[in-house]
């Protein structure tokens, strides 16, 4: 059978010379192509092969976006060319439908290795383009691979030399190139570099020209952004030849607008807020209660501040399922946070940067932007998360007094203009006091908060534009304790002389002004009388073990977080503990020593073997276990009757007891399920006055009371319909309830913790 389907050699010849002339074929096409005078709508109508086109159906890819319109055709045509299309506007097809073309015209196979390389800036697109590549490639027979760091490297460097199609982000791509023996790219077609200016910014200037000079000049090179830069425009001419310049601004659904129109798409409505920095945490938790049906993303301008708010806010239980992601995290946190996000319908992401440019996320109602980006372009890239091909989507910026103007009025250069949104007095509520609370009670959190404070004043003073981020105008004192601080913490900056030299901070608050406060080294003269606050306090009383930690992690500094505070550092004068109120204990300073010492089994070691003893009714200690006198046991009976006698009795105490114990449980089970119904009647009436009985109960945050609720809806029919009406009051829209509203049945744990949030806060 196997024998006569092998083709012979004829056959093969045949079939080569067929798929020859189709290959010519499309190439005549190709060339023929006037974009100008054939606008193709749809993607069959371009010269693709049917692989690639198969692919494309078979992923619903059906109808072309303006931009893959313009630019498939012109590098199906071998142009180098550079790119720059709206976001969401589908760029990551319009190059990675040119590379399987590409390859397969020039019947690329794994034993010619490396065909095409795409960078991505981060992980998180890289893996979403290889996504993409996977499923529109599935009818093309080439191998793709993903080099993105977190991985071993030298894992990848053993699969890497049969690969076809090479995705990852500059450092890997370099290292692979520099070191991999399998990695031979010296056959190269294609150089593809998507979100071209954010690898610039990112500072992979360097790398970039590294992996362009391993690179075979011959190749084609296709660069994509959402926008362009000046940057971007000398890498073009360092890295294409004879390039096209595509610079079409469109919308998602494919429509054409032109270079006057904004770079932002017209389903997305944008808004500001004028806020103060220390306001801007209490706008932020009402905007989350106002918006619990929402999908969003919050932007913040460093992981530490995403960190703390995250940890924070997940305390206050908003009502919302909460994620968190920046780049400090672990990838495969990072890709667990990613994917659940992806499939969420209300949930809100605290992220930084990580995540603005690229990422395809689905269905975002808000971006709101709580720190002012860097510039324009970051805030393009940041709101395009929201209104994605063709999709409604809004963003909100929070401007502080000192950066509204400015960094409008750069917002306009780009023809942004984002509308003035006022702020409820009603809505606003304060978080300060439960803020402190919390950083009261837990060390950690109050860390996290000091930590949060720097990396935001760090984040400004790097800023470039100094118009935008007025370093010497932050209200220090105010903003700390928006944090829960009691106060702004004292902070070391290297490398400041500049701001010492006066004039900038002639008009500095004095909080400021104390940096000025530096010696030769940059550094800030210890403070001669620190000052002892409530919480320094509250330190000295902590148990040992969280004084050790927290004190390990004070003093410390070498996690892998804190290397990016070099120059910017706790200085804990004002936290040094008194040793006379610590309790006697030594505090070891290594790591293992630390661990030692907590160790249950070496301190148990350290007191040798204990002793049972028993105290009788006098209160005098004896052995457990004492021999009885031989005559007195003799004159009980005999051995066998005794052991009879005492199971008997021990058997008696025993069932009495189990009896006993049957009752308290039933009697408790009643208890529990009567206090289960009333506590969810009363919720229920407290949330929908005047209505009868809930559509809806997810749980009451009560787990005893959760687990009897559940029991009872256990024998319940299952809830089958998506949408349900609910009686539960909205958030987001007050007035137009008349008592009902909908509920969208959760399709994930996220929102199934939204919905059950939701219904705890009534
Ligand atoms: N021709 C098409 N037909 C249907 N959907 C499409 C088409 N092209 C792209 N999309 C969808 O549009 C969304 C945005 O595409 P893509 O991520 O490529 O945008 P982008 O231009 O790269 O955005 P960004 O600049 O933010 O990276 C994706 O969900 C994608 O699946």
């Amino acid at each position: 059978m196997a024998k006569k389907n092998r083709m012979n050699t004829a056959q093969r010849k045949q079939l080569r010379n067929k798929e020859n002339e189709y290959i010519e074929e499309l190439n005549k096409r190709t060339q023929e192509y006037d974009p100008k005078l054939q606008r193709a709508t749809f993607f069959k109508d371009l010269p693709l092969c049917r692989n690639v086109l198969k692919g494309l159906s078979a992923s619903a890819f059906v109808k072309l976006t303006a931009i893959q319109r313009e630019s498939i055709p012109v590098s199906l045509q071998g142009h180098d060319v550079l790119a720059a299309a709206k976001t969401g506007s589908g760029k990551t097809l319009a190059f990675l439908v040119p590379v399987l073309e590409k390859l397969y015209r020039e019947r690329w196979t794994e034993f010619d290795g490396l065909g095409a390389l795409i960078i991505s800036p981060t992980r998180e697109l890289a893996m979403q383009i290889y996504e993409v590549l996977v499923k529109v490639g599935s009818q093309c027979s080439f191998s793709a691979g993903l080099v993105i760091g977190g991985k071993d490297v030298k894992y990848e460097s053993e699969r890497i030399s049969k690969i076809n199609i090479l995705i990852g982000t500059p450092g890997r791509i370099l290292q692979h190139l520099d070191q991999a023996v399998g990695l031979n790219a010296s056959n190269l077609q294609m150089l593809v570099l998507d979100e071209a200016d954010r690898c610039l910014d990112m500072g992979f200037k360097k790398t970039l020209d590294a992996i362009v000079g391993n690179l075979p000049p011959m190749r084609q090179t296709l660069l994509f952004s959402a926008t362009q830069s000046a940057s971007l425009a000398d890498l073009a001419r360092l890295s294409l030849t004879d390039y096209k310049n595509i610079g079409t601004l469109e919308t998602g659904s494919g429509q054409q607008v032109g270079a006057a129109n904004p770079a932002t798409p017209d389903t997305l409505q944008q808004y500001y807020i004028d806020v103060s920095l220390p306001d801007k945490l209490d706008i932020l938790f009402s905007f989350i209660k106002s918006h619990l049906k929402s999908k969003m993303i919050v932007f913040l301008s460093s992981g530490k501040q995403v960190h703390f708010i995250y940890e924070t806010f997940r305390k206050m239980q908003p009502g919302i399922s909460l994620m968190h992601l920046h780049g400090r995290q672990k990838q495969t946190a990072r890709t667990d946070t990613l994917d659940k996000f992806v499939r969420a319908q209300q949930v809100c992401l605290f992220a930084t940067d990580v995540v603005a440019r690229g990422i395809d996320f689905p269905a975002v109602d808000w971006v709101v932007q709580v720190d002012c980006p860097e510039d324009a372009d970051t805030y393009i890239h940041r709101v395009g998360r929201s209104a994605r091909y063709g999709k409604k989507g809004k963003a909100l910026i929070m401007l502080t007094p000192q950066e509204m103007d400015p960094f409008l009025s750069r917002l306009k250069t780009k023809k942004i203009e984002p509308e003035k949104l006022n702020i409820k007095q009603s809505k606003k509520k304060s978080i300060k006091p439960q803020l402190q609370s919390l950083l009261f009670k837990d060390p950690e959190l109050k860390y996290l908060a000091q930590k949060a404070f720097i990396s935001y004043i760090r984040s400004i003073y790097v800023q470039k534009d100094k118009e935008v981020f007025k370093f010497n105008e932050i209200p220090t004192e105010e903003f700390a304790n928006s944090l829960g601080l009691p106060g702004a913490p004292k902070i070391k900056i290297k490398g400041m002389k500049a701001i010492t030299r006066a004039k900038e901070l002639k008009n500095s608050p004095r909080s400021l002004l104390n940096l000025a406060k530096t010696n030769e080294m940059g550094e800030l003269e210890e403070e001669s009388k620190p000052v002892r606050t409530k919480y320094d306090k509250m330190f000295g009383r902590k148990n040992q073990t969280v004084l050790s930690e927290h004190y390990m992690n004070i003093t410390k500094h070498q996690t892998a977080e804190d290397d990016e505070d070099d120059f910017m550092t706790v200085k804990r004068t004002n936290h040094i503990l008194n040793e006379q109120e610590l309790p006697q204990l030594v505090v070891p300073t290594s790591k293992r020593g630390q661990k030692k010492a907590l160790s249950k089994k070496a301190s148990l070691a350290a007191k040798g073997n204990p002793t049972k003893m028993v105290f009788d009714d006098d209160g005098n200690s004896h052995p457990v276990y004492e021999l009885e006198d031989e005559e007195d046991f003799q004159m009980r009976g005999s051995a066998e009757s005794q052991k009879r006698e005492f199971l008997k009795k021990e058997t008696d105490v025993l069932s009495k007891g189990d009896k006993i114990d049957k009752q308290v449980a039933k009697e408790r089970d009643k208890k529990r399920r009567e206090r289960g119904s009333k506590h969810l009647e009363e919720r229920w009436r407290r949330t929908c006055p005047g209505s009868e009985e809930p559509a809806v109960i997810l749980g009451t945050g009560d787990l005893d009371l959760d687990m009897n609720a559940a029991d009872e809806s256990d024998r319940e029919e299952p809830a089958r319909k998506s949408r349900k009406k609910s009686n539960f009051k909205s958030a987001e829209s007050p007035e137009e309830d008349n008592n009902a509203i909908e509920v969208e049945e959760p399709q994930t744990l996220e929102d199934l913790e939204s919905l059950t949030a939701r219904l705890i806060q009534g």
